[in-house]
């Protein structure tokens, strides 16, 4: 299968073009930069992980075409968001703010926990390395939303802390009178991220078109 990937010089972009190169079944189909209209787009998916403007200017870019894309970009406001579903009718097209292999078990695992001691006080506490700017993470704001939609009145206190080369640590907190449950996900490197988009890209080939969130629940 041919990748292109969007935002290959960046540190999961990096990891991603190691990974492709390493694959038996996998072959880089190419890195376009920012102008895309200098690097046409060829190949069987693309990968994105660049910015949430970088996103926006692919999908422009392919439009008219049924290319599947795998968008790991995190930071979208919410007319980008429904861009994003709007255009699952035109392509395949797999979002996921957290690409890490486990992580729908740590969300599901997170969730029923919370479900389960609906008095317990939650916090969800991230840390990243000081180069991610951006917070909360999407992966905390996804994570937040999911809480909500279960009980929109219950609280869930936010922690941030950036430090070190930290790639990423989400632990969430459910704390009793007397004692505290913590759920930690804690992902060593970047290639998590680029193994997790991989995984994805080669589900999504050949899918019918439509915005796809997860691969076990679709
Ligand atoms: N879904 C997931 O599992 C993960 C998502 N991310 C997200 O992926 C994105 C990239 O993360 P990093 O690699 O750490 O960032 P980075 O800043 O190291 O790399 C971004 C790359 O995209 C390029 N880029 C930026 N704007 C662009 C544009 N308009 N057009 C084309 N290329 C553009 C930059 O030149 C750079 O090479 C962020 O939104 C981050 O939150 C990061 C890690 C995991
Ligand atoms: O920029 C990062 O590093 C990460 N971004 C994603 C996010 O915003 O949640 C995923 C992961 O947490 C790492």
């Amino acid at each position: 299968m041919r990748v292109a990937v969007l935002g290959a010089g960046g540190r999961v972009g990096k990891a991603l073009v190691a990974r492709i190169r390493a694959a038996g079944d996998l072959e880089l189909a190419g890195t376009p930069g920012r102008d895309l209209a200098l690097t046409p787009i060829t190949g069987d998916v693309v990968v994105d992980f660049s910015g949430p403007t970088g996103t926006m200017a692919l999908l422009d870019h392919l439009s008219g075409t049924d290319l599947p894309v795998v968008v790991g970009t995190t930071g979208f406001d919410p007319a980008q968001m429904q861009r994003l579903r709007d255009e699952g009718a035109r392509r395949p097209l797999f979002v996921a703010a957290n690409f890490t292999p486990g992580f729908g078990v740590f969300r599901k695992a997170l969730l029923g926990l919370a479900q389960s001691l609906p008095q317990a006080r939650l916090t969800l506490a991230e840390t990243y390395n000081k180069a991610k700017k951006r917070q909360p993470s999407g992966t905390t704001l996804g994570l937040q939303a999911d809480i909500s939609a279960l009980d929109p009145v219950r609280e869930v206190e936010v922690a941030l802390n950036r430090e070190g080369e930290i790639a990423g640590i989400t632990a969430f907190t459910l704390a009793l009178d007397s004692a505290q449950i913590t759920l930690t996900l804690n992902v060593d490197s970047r290639d998590a991220y680029a193994a997790g988009a991989l995984e994805a890209a080669r589900w999504l080939r050949g899918r019918a078109p439509g915005f796809y969130t997860d691969i076990n629940a679709n």
